[in-house]
């Protein structure tokens, strides 16, 4: 069993732990037990600034550095991550909530973030293009961007940072972390693992606090020439209009609603399993798991009921038991919003065939049973908002056009996945489908090798892939005019 002083300063800059410069605290709390964990430093604009300004100081010295210095920074980080493992899983559960097993499989998903960037930094390539005048040579070389701005949620609180820290040291940036205030202790493991890896003093900081006045200091100082955010749309839409003042790069991954059409052909038990798989993972709190399910009609009967017998022999628990399928939300808004989408899907007519309440098995923290609601119609707020929630409802199709129409029918356009054994209709769906990620006969793309990321309101830019450390670097063209 993990525990933490009453205070864990958790402020880094240039190197040093500090608490913050106006000495305010704030809890963490564990959402099994509502019980306070520990107390960390509430900083704000002021500590933001100091952060910047060491980001800034070593930035000259961190992009200097050969790649393959930087590359084996990063793999010891990868390395120390993998031997913390079982140490960082245990505070990840014990501050947002997912079982241990989800939250080891979500620390073995960071690591492997570090070792991809720690190889891709050796091959950020320029270019030599052939010239069409003879007196010029003409090539293009990638730079790091600077200083980033890095702002991360609290759902996945280690694969979020170094999804976004990894890359950005990789490509020779340095980097003011800012984590959801729900899980700062997950973040302080990263940082001590950076530290202890030898990244040098002021490459990356850590600033833990009031997101409003940290974020407005990152969106407002020159030195910030990236603002990296994984986060609701409605905050990501704060930072695109803030940051167009002093025209940041921003990459943004934002909120989703994911469909899944399960077609006749399909594997059933597969694609019950899967779908459940992606649902209720981490409590339903992703932004790509199922939101919605589209069951041709000649299944419907027999998919619905495989899928209701799995989630009714669910097991809901402190992450931290054994033997547990489903951890709480992370907080009470959490399960008031999740009530909410159901209560109204109801009124509009929705069956609840499991779930569909607050779980009375514990009078601590904050939990909701999994739900499957049928008989939904497209103007149910559960059809149309993100829900970040074990709620699945359930709809009929005829043919594969109506599907494909219903899945698109959405301002989110992160992930989308379907079920056949057709290999055409996998081609013909796949191109049709308005989504940056689509998972076919699978319901979970995200490794460090590929590419994240979506369109539409889902987000701009991808992290992951030799695609994702292009968010952390400028092409610069160089004209050279020569003596022939
Ligand atoms: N596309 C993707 O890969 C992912 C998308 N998401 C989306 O994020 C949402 C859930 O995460 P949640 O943490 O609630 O999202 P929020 O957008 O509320 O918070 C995300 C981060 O932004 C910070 N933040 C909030 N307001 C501001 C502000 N004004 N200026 C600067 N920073 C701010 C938060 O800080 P604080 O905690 O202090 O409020 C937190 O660190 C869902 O919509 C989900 O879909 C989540 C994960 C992955
Ligand atoms: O949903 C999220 O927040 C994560 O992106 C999920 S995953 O990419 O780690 O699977």
């Amino acid at each position: 069993m993990i525990t933490f002083d009453n205070y864990v300063p958790s402020i880094y800059i240039n190197g040093r732990w500090k608490s913050a410069s106006s000495r305010k605290k704030t809890p963490v709390r564990n959402p099994a037990t509502w019980d306070i964990l520990t107390h960390v430093s509430y900083g704000d604009e002021v500590d933001t600034k100091n952060a910047i300004e060491a980001a800034g100081e070593a930035k000259e010295g961190w992009a200097s550095l050969s790649p393959r210095k930087r590359s084996n920074i990063l793999y010891r980080a990868y390395q120390l991550m993998e031997e913390n493992a079982e140490r960082i899983a245990a505070v990840l559960t014990m501050e947002q909530g997912k079982p241990l097993r989800e939250a080891k499989g979500e620390i073995k998903s960071a690591a492997s973030f570090l070792l991809w960037y720690a190889e891709e930094a050796n091959r950020l390539y320029g270019e030599w293009i052939p010239s069409s005048i003879e007196s010029k040579r003409l090539s293009v070389i990638p730079q790091p961007v600077g200083v980033v701005g890095a702002i991360t949620p609290w759902n996945f609180p280690a694969s979020m940072i170094t999804r976004k820290v990894a890359p950005a040291l990789a490509a020779g940036c340095t980097v003011v972390l800012k984590p959801a205030s729900e899980t700062p202790l997950t973040a302080i493991e990263i940082v001590k693992i950076l530290e202890k890896a030898g990244v040098p003093d002021g490459v990356v900081n850590l600033v833990t606090g009031n997101s409003a006045k940290i974020g407005d200091a990152l969106l407002h100082h020159e030195a910030v020439r990236l603002i990296t955010f994984t986060g609701s749309t409605e905050v990501g839409k704060h930072l695109m209009r803030e940051s167009a003042d002093q025209v940041k790069k921003l990459s943004l991954e934002l909120g989703g609603h994911a469909p899944i059409i399960i077609f006749a052909d399909a594997d059933l038990e597969k694609a019950a399993e899967m779908t459940l798989a992606s649902k209720f993972r981490n409590s339903g709190q992703t932004c790509i798991c199922a939101n919605r399910v589209y069951v041709e009609d000649k299944i419907w009967d027999n998919f619905k009921k495989v899928l209701v017998e799995k989630v009714e022999a669910m097991r809901l628990g402190d992450g931290l038991g054994d033997d547990v399928d489903m951890g709480p939300l992370i907080n009470e808004g959490a399960t008031e919003k999740v009530h909410e989408q159901v209560k109204d899907a109801v009124a509009k007519g929705a069956e609840v065939a499991c779930g569909g309440n607050i779980w009375e098995g514990t009078d601590k923290g904050h939990y909701y049973l999994p739900t499957v609601l049928s008989d939904v119609r497209n103007d149910m707020l559960v059809m149309k908002e993100e829900t970040f929630g074990p709620i699945l409802p359930l709809q009929s199709f005829t043919s594969e056009e109506e599907a494909i129409r219903a899945a698109n029918d959405s301002e989110y356009g992160l992930a989308a996945y379907f079920f056949t054994k057709n290999l055409d209709r996998s081609v013909r769906v796949a191109e049709k489908l308005d989504y940056g990620i689509i998972g076919i006969n699978d319901v979970f793309p995200a490794v460090a090798e590929a590419p994240f990321g979506g369109i539409k309101q889902s987000g701009i830019g991808k992290e992951g892939g030799h695609h994702g450390i292009h968010e952390y670097v400028e092409l610069k063209y160089i004209s050279m005019g020569i003596e022939n």
